[in-house]
């Protein structure tokens, strides 16, 4: 009797689980046919996978909760997402809206450079999203950890800058409807064992189908990255992925972060720096040594017109992914050689960098990044 009533509490409680972790709200997706068929597994195998969640295995942090290392009963290595949905005693819906907005994202996709997701399990007490291993960190930590012994050569940047572009170009265009990433930065981009481009974290990712409009009511994304257009009128449009990926663009290209302060110096952005540079014909005193002494002169410069372009003040003005994927296809074909109808009025230039630094209010109508205003370096709008 009480073997029987245990087991039936225990089914209770994970259906309880399976609920609240936002079960019924994915079955609805489901039955509209958003969702590809999805595995579920059981908490039981999670716990297995982990170790019952291990410190040790834990790969890294993020805002929305913990990555560990697992290994399934098949011996195969994934990455599992332990949500972060209970703050204190509360039960944060929001978050389980961003978990099944990823299940529903990542379950349509199916490209070389966007991550896996292989299932996920509701019926543990905070959801949790099971991907494919990527054992080799993230381009964030890549840039920044160079050593002797794997250096990112212009070779791999370029590819790396190709594959992601490739990816966003799929995201845009290719799936059923539009996705946009909506948060696209390096330590976002993921390096397999041969070091190729995955997107990840799709949390704050929208189907413009799911949507129906691109108006939002928070601002989402992180600091550094976000399109100051996005921004000021809180319309997200694919032109802001683009703008995203000249950041990433600009930090292969200089190896440094996007937003840097120390103690004694206010805090600067490197779209502001890297704009300034190419104005005054200096870019290559910014460049990564690395970039400088292995890439050839004319395909670093092409790369980084393709870049100012990018992150164009004005979103109509910045290229499709579609053109910067073909672009950077066609610099590496071509050596750099082909040096496309930049729109490289120094007009144009001059207002974007203006606009950066001297009159923050009239382009962006809430405090966004300048090199005059000194902001908290972690913080994610
Ligand atoms: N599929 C994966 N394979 C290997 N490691 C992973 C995988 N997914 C995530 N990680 C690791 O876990 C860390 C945290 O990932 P997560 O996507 O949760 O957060 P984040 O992108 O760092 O932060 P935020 O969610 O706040 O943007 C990553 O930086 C990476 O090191």
């Amino acid at each position: 009797m009480y073997k029987v009533l245990k087991r039936k509490k225990k089914i209770m409680l994970k259906q309880k689980y399976f609920k609240r972790n936002g079960g019924l709200l994915l079955q609805q997706h489901s039955s509209e046919g958003n969702v590809k068929k999805i595995k579920l597994f059981t908490s039981k195998e999670m716990e297995k996978a982990t170790d019952h969640y291990n410190e040790n295995r834990i790969l890294g942090q993020g805002g929305q909760g913990t990555v560990y290392k697992g290994m399934l009963i098949d011996g195969s290595i994934v990455a599992i997402k332990k949500s972060k949905m209970v703050e204190g005693k509360k039960f944060d819906e929001k978050k389980v809206e961003q978990f099944i907005n990823e299940v529903i994202i990542l379950s349509q996709i199916n490209h070389r450079n966007v991550v896996k997701l292989l299932g996920c399990c509701l019926e543990a007490e905070v959801p949790l999203l099971v991907y494919e291993f990527i054992p080799n960190g993230t381009l964030y930590d890549l840039i920044r950890k160079q050593n002797e012994e794997l250096p990112l050569t212009w070779e791999m940047r370029l590819r790396i800058a190709i594959e992601i572009a490739n990816a966003l170009f799929y995201l845009h265009s290719a799936a059923s409807a539009p996705i946009y990433h909506r948060d696209i930065k390096s330590s976002n981009i993921l390096l397999d064992d041969k070091y190729r481009a995955k997107v990840s974290d799709f949390g704050t990712s929208r189907s413009v189908a799911l949507e129906q409009t691109h108006l939002t009511t928070r601002v989402e994304g992180t600091f550094g990255y976000m399109d100051p257009e996005y921004f000021r009128t809180n319309q997200f449009t694919e032109k802001s992925d683009v703008y995203s990926f000249g950041v990433v663009l600009i930090e292969l290209l200089t190896g440094q972060k996007p937003i840097s302060a120390n103690q004694s110096e206010p805090v600067r952005s490197l779209v502001s720096y890297f704009l300034h540079s190419m104005q005054e014909n200096s870019l290559f005193k910014i460049l990564n040594p690395m970039v400088v002494k292995d890439g050839p002169e004319q395909e670093i410069m092409v790369v980084a017109l393709l870049a100012k372009r990018c992150l164009n003040l004005n979103g109509k003005k910045r290229p499709t992914m579609k053109q910067v994927a073909m672009e950077l296809e066609m610099i590496k074909a071509s050596g750099g050689t082909v040096i496309e109808d930049c729109g490289d009025e120094e007009s144009e230039i001059d207002d974007m960098i203006h606009s950066w630094d001297t009159n923050p209010s009239s382009s962006m109508s809430r405090t966004i990044p300048t090199d005059s205003v000194t902001f908290p370096l972690n913080s994610s709008f």
